[in-house]
């Protein structure tokens, strides 16, 4: 079997690969006709010399998104891969979507682990590697971590979302089961490091225990469709897996379900979270909060209440008492600001036996721009997140169909109870009284509450009645 390594090389995009790119979860659909475009690919080795291994660069003008496509060619069909067909060539080849096939998860993980480059051609046997001058190219970079493993399986993680998480099976030369890795691919690229890889990896490198280890990343650069400018980014991230575990959201769930309390468990939480935000404040730059930090983060907080008023017209009426709320924040005194984890919630966060609470997930706000999301910000931010969170739990609880009041009642004093042993295992750990933060915090919990009125009206609009009802709530909580 040889390699078809020409195979999908040509510029123009085929009506079949246009109608699979915009089904994809990951794909940011507006339009049903996207004006798709290759706009560059850098090439894996495969070391079998049987797949043409190929990382597409696919621009959408319509949205101005640049996507990243990993996708492979066989000559023979992949064994069990029907659903991950993307197209069939004339000439008999089968072009496959990259995360589901075993050698793009094996090439992938083998550039992480050796540190190797990529180009937009494949280098010749034994050549050195492929050229990078101005064009699209990747490299693998390695933490801590053996690299002497050999990849003996892979399989997409269920779930697939805004990104695309392989999780690959691995051993050590002696044949004995190695740590499974996850490589997560992004699929929407943007100019600069993701949050997501620098701050675990500065944890992992650090030892904490409340991040999985880091075993690399792959970073690369391509032409800025938008400016033709050479720009250099994240392109993959790989990690220990922590198999068999369940997120913190289910376990939370099934507690407040089952009339279990929830104290000790979210007072650990609150300790573990402060030391994440210790952690930080010592491996990243912190600074005072200027006059123009305050500016900027009430500028995005009224940004987000227009944005939460126009999508939830219903909620017109808490206009003015949301604004009082967000004066009284910007009169407030400001912590320093530090890196921050910028979207969290009981979802991004593992309950692993033995080891305790592990958190996931440092990208940010999916909603908030990248450049944002790398910006020192209030720590009470991840602080107001989790208090949501268990509003969540308990919102979730009462408004199932057949809730009854006693149930929901039950729920939200289950919500309080966590809520307080949160701050509490917070406080404890970091040594900050929150109550001298009270305002400020008030004000982050209904930021909060007011990005996820817009994120449900566009995702999950039986969900809306959760933050709409906390955005009442919180706009006229006495202080
Ligand atoms: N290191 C890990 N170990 C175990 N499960 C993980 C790990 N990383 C991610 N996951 C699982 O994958 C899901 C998605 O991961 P996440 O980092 O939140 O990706 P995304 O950016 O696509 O939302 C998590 O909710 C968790 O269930
Ligand atoms: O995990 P993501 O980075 O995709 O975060 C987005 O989706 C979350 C939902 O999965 C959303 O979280 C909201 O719903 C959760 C329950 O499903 C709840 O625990 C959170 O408190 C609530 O904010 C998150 O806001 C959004 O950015």
């Amino acid at each position: 079997m040889s390699v078809p390594a020409t195979a999908f090389r040509s510029d123009a995009l085929s009506g079949a690969f246009t109608d699979w790119m915009r089904t994809r979860r990951w794909f940011r659909a507006t339009a049903s006709n996207p004006a798709l475009t290759r706009v560059g690919v850098w090439v894996l080795p495969d070391p079998k010399h049987q797949v043409a291994i190929e990382v597409h660069l696919v621009h959408d003008a319509t949205t101005d998104v640049l996507y990243q496509v990993p996708l492979t060619a066989r000559t023979a069909p992949l064994l069990g891969g029907e659903d991950a067909l993307v197209e069939q060539l004339p000439d008999g080849v089968s072009v496959y979507d990259g995360p589901h096939d075993p050698a793009f998860a094996r090439a992938l993980l083998t550039m992480i682990l050796t540190g190797g480059r990529a180009g937009d051609v494949e280098p010749a046997e034994g050549g050195s590697p492929a050229p990078s001058d101005g064009r699209t190219s990747a490299v693998g970079r390695h933490g801590h971590v053996d690299t002497a493993v050999r990849v003996v399986g892979s399989h997409v993680l269920r779930g697939e979302q805004s990104n695309t998480s392989i999780i690959i099976e691995t051993v050590h030369p002696n044949g004995k089961p190695a740590t499974p890795v996850i490589c997560k691919v992004f699929r929407a690229l943007s100019p600069g490091d993701n949050p997501d890889v620098v701050i675990q990896s500065a944890l992992s490198d650090a030892g904490s225990r409340f991040v999985p280890r880091t075993i690399g990343h792959v970073e690369g650069a391509w032409a800025d469709p938008a400016t033709a400018s050479r720009v250099e980014g994240s392109l993959a991230f790989a990690q220990e897996f922590i198999p068999d575990v369940e997120d913190a959201w289910r376990v939370a769930l099934r507690a407040a379900e089952h009339g279990e309390s929830f104290r000790d468990a979210a007072s650990a939480l609150g300790e573990a979270t402060a030391a994440i935000h210790v952690e930080l404040a010592r491996l990243f730059d912190t600074r005072r909060a200027s006059a123009s930090d305050v500016e900027a983060v009430l500028t995005s907080m009224r940004t987000r209440a227009a944005q939460a008023f126009a999508d939830a017209p219903a909620l017109a009426g808490e206009r003015d008492a949301v604004a009082a709320v967000q004066r009284a924040a910007e009169d407030a005194a400001w912590p320093e600001l530090q890196r921050i984890h910028g979207d969290y919630h009981l979802g991004q966060v593992l309950a692993v036996p033995g080891r305790g609470w592990v958190v996931l997930d440092f990208e940010g706000e999916p909603l908030r721009p990248i450049a944002e999301r790398s910006e020192p910000d209030l720590a009470l931010r991840d602080v107001a997140g989790m208090l949501r969170s268990f509003d969540y739990v308990a919102g979730s609880i009462s408004s199932a169909e057949q809730a009854t009041a006693e149930q929901s009642e039950a729920a939200r004093a289950w919500a309080d109870e966590a809520r307080a042993a949160f701050l509490e295992g917070y406080a404890a750990r970091s040594g900050l009284d929150l109550r001298t933060q009270q305002v400020l915090l008030d004000a982050l919990e209904l930021d909060k509450a007011l990005y996820e009125v817009s994120y449900e009206a566009q995702n999950r609009p039986t969900w809306l009645p959760i933050p709409a009802t906390a955005v009442r709530t919180l706009a006229h909580r006495a202080r």
